[in-house]
């Protein structure tokens, strides 16, 4: 079957249940070819195989919306919307996005990458579309992970009030990226455990007819007995409490199930939730037998036996530095503990967890709950330590302002995937931290030059009582460097020197120092000494330090692999205008821009965060004239 021929979805409308199996055999089999090359989101995707061709064949996208939450899981529809050649190029710098995207198909109308948007996207369009008098179906595909996120229940809340006609599709495969957490969790087993809702639902209102009307108090009391027993006969009462119609559990590998309850879905008023139970890695052996993710997001994999192809690195990974650091710092310190918003593999809490399961706390995909439970820790006197990524900390902004910072309160933070992250994109780069946080009052920002020094800041962010702190680091592994035996305190607000020159300074942090030790190295060979800084504390900034730098009057070359507006480069700007010094400066960092998908060497390079480009510019600051650079 040659898939790549399948440029409209509406070619499915033609086939029979027969004919969808065998094309969903082929669908999984070319995904689990693909990805065993690029990687990619294998399992939430071979999950969907048979939801996604019954959603195209019952719809008529783009005229109906089909909305994919997180969208990792849009595979298969971006395979019938015409993208099934470009799978080789899967995450790839200028290939095919791993999350939808509007300049890649009309069929692409939300693009997503972060969870638990879709309900809220779904129900604006619905609202445009009755304002606009239009008639088109709008499909948010939720999973059972993204609907812990708090959006989508502010959504759920709204949705149902309005009564807007929408059709929720939430797809309920048990897992998040790890299993689910969390009392809606537990009630979506009962509702999976329970039979269909339909027909159950039938035979209750039969049921509550035949019960005799009568007056007075004992009617009353007859109707609230008739709800309390709807409430515990029917599987979805918690979504029809919301104001939503509720269908299944519905099989969401089987192609009749499916269309049945989506013709069902169609003839009725207002929103309708339908639950489809699915399973991650359906179809493929390894996934399906792997209990701690299901393979969410892997790396390129032999596909016999499933063994991960991984590059040789023995270097340590950031986040497991991280976790094992504070890991040790609880042995110690019963106050310690640990939230993690859904990310216990990414942020490799799972040893934390085996030895300490009552201080993991794993509250689902809920920033904004993670960072403002850790305030509440805090005002207990416990010592939280917020295990969170970069992108999804901005969920969170307003608890960083509001509740952690303005209160001053002993929050540890560990800003995972600080920096460019690579494959995932544009949605995923860690690159706005600093110029979101930065600005806060009260709070200490630092980022490590190597897993040593991060360990370090482990300790010094746990040991610290003058109110929050966090240390960024960035995704993938450590530079494999001796670990100290001991932690040691680090000065706040106390940058080191890593090289000494006379004639430039390089003040960078983080991932761009060997960039920058490197470009000091040539630039060395050709006679010009630079000084390289390691300024480890992003806030406080080393004063002290500063003060004589801007006194020698040498070029300024700021470097951060984040981005320039608001950045650590603005902060020496600042610095300066505050103190009156008028340096000769440049920043370089990320410019005002959102970065795609790539490898991140490769994003680097296209954005010229690159070694040549540091001699470039410290050339261009010794020799403006030369340059032909205007500088007041
Ligand atoms: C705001 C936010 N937090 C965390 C994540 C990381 N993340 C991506 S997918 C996922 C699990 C989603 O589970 P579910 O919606 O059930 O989809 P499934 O993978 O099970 O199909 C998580 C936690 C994210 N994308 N966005
Ligand atoms: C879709 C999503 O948000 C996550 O699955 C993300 O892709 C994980 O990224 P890491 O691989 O960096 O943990
Ligand atoms: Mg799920």
């Amino acid at each position: 079957m040659d898939l790549t021929k399948m440029k409209d979805p509406k070619f499915l409308k033609q086939l029979s249940v027969e004919e969808l199996d065998e094309l969903a055999k082929h669908i999984r089999q070319f995904l689990i070819e693909k990805l065993s090359v690029t990687g990619g989101h294998l399992g939430a995707n071979l999950g969907v195989v048979e939801l996604t061709l019954a959603l195209h064949k019952h719809f008529n996208s783009p005229k109906d919306k089909l909305i994919f939450d997180v969208g990792h899981q849009s595979y298969i529809h971006k395979m019938l919307t015409g993208r099934t050649d470009q799978f080789d190029t899967l995450r790839q710098f200028k290939g095919l996005c791993g999350f939808p995207k509007m300049s890649e198909s009309e069929h692409d109308v939300w693009e997503t990458g972060h969870s638990s948007t879709s309900l809220s996207a779904a129900m604006g369009m619905a609202v445009a579309r009755d304002m606009k008098n239009e008639d088109h179906a709008v499909v948010p595909i939720i999973g059972d992970g993204a609907l812990t996120g708090g959006m989508a229940l502010e959504a759920l809340n709204h949705i149902g009030h309005e009564k807007k006609k929408l059709t929720v599709i939430l797809n309920d495969n048990e897992m998040s990226i790890a299993g689910n957490v969390g009392a809606l969790h537990k009630a979506l087993g009962r509702m999976r455990s329970a039979g269909k809702y339909n027909r159950v639902k039938d035979e209750i209102e039969y049921l509550m007819k035949r019960i005799p009307a009568v007056g007075g108090k004992i009617a009353q009391t007859a109707e609230r007995v008739k709800d309390s027993m709807k409430y515990f006969m029917v599987p979805g009462m918690l979504f029809e409490e919301f104001g939503f119609t509720y269908f299944g559990p519905v099989d969401g590998h089987d192609f009749k199930d499916l269309e049945e309850n989506l013709q069902y879905a169609s003839k009725t008023d207002g929103p309708v939730l339908i639950h489809v139970i699915t399973k991650k890695g359906k179809g493929y052996q390894p996934a399906e037998s792997d209990k701690k993710d299901r393979w969410h997001g892997v790396g390129p994999y032999k596909i016999d036996s499933g063994e991960k192809i991984k590059p040789v690195d023995n270097k340590p990974a950031w986040s497991q530095v991280v976790s094992d650091a504070v890991e040790k710092i609880a042995e110690k310190d019963d106050r310690v503990a640990v939230i993690t918003p859904a990310m216990i593999l990414g942020s490799k809490l799972e040893k934390f967890q085996k030895h300490f399961p009552d201080r993991l706390f794993d509250v689902g995909i809920a920033e904004q709950h993670a960072v403002t439970m850790a305030a509440g820790m805090a005002t207990q006197g416990m010592k939280p330590f917020v295990a969170i990524y970069s992108t999804f900390l901005q969920r969170a902004y307003d608890q960083m302002v509001h509740d952690v910072c303005r209160q001053k309160l002993n929050v540890a933070f560990g800003i995972d995937r600080a920096g460019l992250v690579g494959a995932d994109g544009e949605t995923h780069q860690g690159v706005f931290d600093i110029a979101f946080l930065r600005h806060l009052p009260n709070i200490v920002l630092m980022m490590p030059k190597d897993e040593n020094e991060c360990q370090h800041m482990v300790h010094t962010a746990l040991s610290y009582n003058d109110g929050p702190i966090a240390l960024r680091f960035p995704r993938g592994n450590g530079l494999g460097v001796h670990m100290d035996k001991e932690f040691q305190q680090l000065p706040i607000g106390k940058w080191e020197v890593l090289e000494k020159g006379n004639d430039a300074v390089i003040l960078t942090f983080g991932t761009t120092i060997e960039m920058a030790l490197s470009a000091s190295k040539k630039l060395k060979k050709s006679g010009v000494n630079v000084e390289v800084v390691n300024a480890r504390f992003l806030k406080p900034l080393d004063n002290e330090m500063l003060h004589d730098i801007m006194k020698r009057n040498v070029p300024i070359l700021t470097l951060e692999e984040a981005v320039l507006q608001g950045g650590f480069g603005s902060s020496i700007l600042e610095f300066a205008e505050e103190n009156s010094y008028y340096p000769r400066l440049k920043r370089m960092g990320i410019p005002d821009q959102y970065i795609e998908h790539g490898s991140v060497n490769k994003l680097l390079e296209e954005i010229g965060l690159t070694e040549d480009q540091v001699i470039t510019e410290i050339n261009h600051l010794l020799h403006p004239q030369k340059n032909n650079i205007k500088r007041a």
